[in-house]
């Protein structure tokens, strides 16, 4: 019904004019577009998934609903097998709907085999274990606004509303709780997978442990993922955040490697706004008898300055490099980059500081990163792919000096986002391989001792905005500067965080990551390649290749039939 009232609409003689007025508008006056259209139609759809949400908690017992939704996958997954197809499986979450700015062409080439998962619910919390279960199309905002009133959280939660559990799980999650913690990957005990036969499994570090440590960083080329155990702590009602402001940037790398190593914080995050000046922050939870009253801040408020803005400030006031502490409730604190979206909604909405405009309709942002990815124009998605970068790369902490000099030469674009990640090895006799992140080699310590697992401290740098080249009008590379920066992350033994645009090649890609392991896992569990290799899900290079050679699940699908 829908697309026969599209394409009457499309026929009519004024359509192909109307198309261009639209598009100039959503291109030329992108500000006003979002504030009109994308700002409401966000808030309707988070208050639509809100009810939704208390509803089935409230009304349905979402874990026996849930054994029959996994039938529903299996059931997709197995006929898939048998009809003989050769395209290759991935999830039905449209691609504008993940975070990643990409829009997953694989998506919507008509070259993969869709699987809708439908499992939005938390299933239970498990306050005896600690745990708490859950469907992989849960996000972060539902989670914070599940447990925070409970006293608990999860170690790492990531950052932005929306960020899902399938796709941090599958990909990568960080937070400036890294240091302690490891990514969000490192805090799960259990995995339900459905394979590539359509079987259902479990997987731990004690029960099928080979599949369990081949699935963080394997972009859902292992299994479909369909319920995720976590790790859950107890909270406290606010975070106590002492700002460092320095004016000297081996000073400021110095006290951020320390805090990050000392672990005395519960919170370590750094953002940095020139090539000397960074604000180290150091948080640490507290009960609210501690809190100071008259440093308390609830940043998250709809007319709260945006929190970068806000730390700024305190780089600017405070010359003489003396610390300032606040207190900030604790859904704010979790939540403090999602109303500007780090600080890319300042290109977007460039009034969206002004005190003026956070008090009429600061209740009413971010718009959904989403709704921002349908609604790009082609000439907006031109712009990002080559005028604006979004990017972040882990290396070694001891490199993080030398890093930021290479952004700076690279990209010259602030703030950058510094963030600790503490990266544990499990391997023993049993499972000798890490899977995708390598060991470290040839570096002069690679490990911090003294410690039951061992580890070593990485450092997240994320770039998100414009570079100044760009800003000077002078010319601006994407691809050049992305491999120049993704050679010298390389060269360091770091990683690059696959949610954006890479260009390795698939030598490159497969010497930064570790594929021992996935590839033995690869052969048992999914031999026929039901599903594509994880360089044709993440690199621009590999999605060439995601079309080709699913010819042998069709041919086993042929034979089973
Ligand atoms: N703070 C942080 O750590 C941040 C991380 N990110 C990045 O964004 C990603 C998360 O974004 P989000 O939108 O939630 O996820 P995405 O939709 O981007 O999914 C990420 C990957 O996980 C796979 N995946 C998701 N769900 C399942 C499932 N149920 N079974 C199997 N595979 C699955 C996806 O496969 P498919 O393509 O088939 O759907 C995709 O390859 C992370 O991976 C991270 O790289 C972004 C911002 C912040
Ligand atoms: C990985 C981290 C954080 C990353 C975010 C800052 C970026 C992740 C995805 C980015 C975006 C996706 C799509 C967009 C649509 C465009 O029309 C506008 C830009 C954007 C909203 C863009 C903005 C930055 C991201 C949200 C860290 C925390 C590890």
């Amino acid at each position: 019904m829908a697309s026969h009232i599209i394409d009457a609409l499309v026929k009519l003689p004024f359509a192909d004019k109307a198309y261009d007025i639209a598009t100039e508008f959503m291109t030329e006056h992108r500000g006003w577009f979002v504030i009109i259209f994308v700002l409401p139609f966000s808030l309707l759809f988070d208050i639509f998934f809100q009810i939704r949400a208390a509803i089935v908690m409230r009304f349905y017992s979402a874990p026996e609903l849930h054994n029959e939704r996994v039938k529903n996958i299996q059931n997709q997954i197995k006929a898939h097998l048998e009809s003989g197809s050769t395209k290759r499986l991935c999830t039905a979450r449209g691609g504008w709907q993940s975070i990643s700015p990409g829009n997953r062409d694989y998506k919507t080439s008509g070259a993969s085999h869709q699987i809708s998962v439908n499992l939005y619910d938390i299933l239970t919390l498990d306050e005896e274990n600690m745990t708490v279960r859950v469907e992989p199309m849960v996000n972060m905002g539902q989670l914070s606004h599940y447990l925070t009133p409970l006293g608990y959280t999860i170690p790492v939660l990531p950052e932005m509303d929306d960020l899902t559990v399938g796709g941090l799980m599958m990909g990568v999650g960080i937070e400036c709780s890294s240091h302690k913690y490891g990514l969000f990957n490192d805090t799960v005990v259990e995995l339900e997978l459905v394979l590539s036969d359509g079987s259902c499994v479990s997987c731990s570090k004690t029960k099928n442990r080979e599949l369990f440590d081949a699935c963080p960083w394997s972009y859902g080329t292992l299994g479909m993922l369909t319920a995720v155990t976590i790790k859950v702590m107890k909270s406290k009602p606010f975070v106590r955040l002492e700002y460092f402001p320095c004016y000297d940037k081996k000073k400021g790398a110095a006290l951020f490697q320390k805090h990050s190593e000392e672990q005395m914080a519960d919170f370590v995050e750094s953002l940095a706004y020139s090539q000397h000046e960074q604000v180290v922050m150091t948080g640490t939870y507290v009960d609210a008898s501690e809190v100071v009253y008259a440093e308390k801040n609830s940043i998250g408020l709809w007319y709260k300055p945006w929190f970068f803005k806000h730390v700024q400030s305190k780089l600017l006031a405070n010359k003489d490099e003396g610390s300032t502490v606040e207190y900030i409730p604790l859904r704010d604190y979790f939540h403090r980059h999602t109303k500007a979206i780090f600080w890319e909604l300042e290109q977007i909405i460039p009034v969206g500081n002004h005190p003026v405009f956070r008090f009429l309709l600061g209740w009413a942002v971010p718009p959904k990163v989403s709704f921002l990815k349908l609604t790009q124009t082609q000439k907006i998605k031109e712009l990002y792919e080559t005028q604006h970068v979004i990017q972040d790369m882990l290396v070694p902490m001891s490199k993080l000096g030398e890093a930021l000099d290479v952004f700076k030469k690279q990209y010259d674009l602030y703030p950058l986002w510094i963030c600790p990640y503490k990266a544990y090895d499990y391997t023993d006799a049993e499972a000798p391989h890490r899977c995708f992140l390598r060991k470290p080699e040839g570096t002069k310590k690679p490990f911090l001792e003294g410690e039951k697992l061992r580890s070593e401290m990485y450092v997240d740098i994320g770039a998100y905005g414009i570079p100044q080249a760009v800003l000077d009008k002078k010319p601006f590379d994407a691809v050049a500067t992305g491999r120049k920066v993704e050679e010298y992350v390389a060269k360091v033994k770091g990683f690059q965080m696959l949610y954006a645009d890479s260009y390795m090649t698939k030598d490159e890609f497969r010497s930064m990551f570790d594929h021992v392991h996935y590839d033995k896992m690869k052969s048992k569990y999914d031999a026929r390649g039901a599903f594509p290799e994880v360089y044709a899900k993440v690199c621009k290079k590999g999605q060439a290749l995601w079309g080709k050679g699913g010819e042998k699940v069709a041919e086993e699908g042929k034979k089973k039939k």
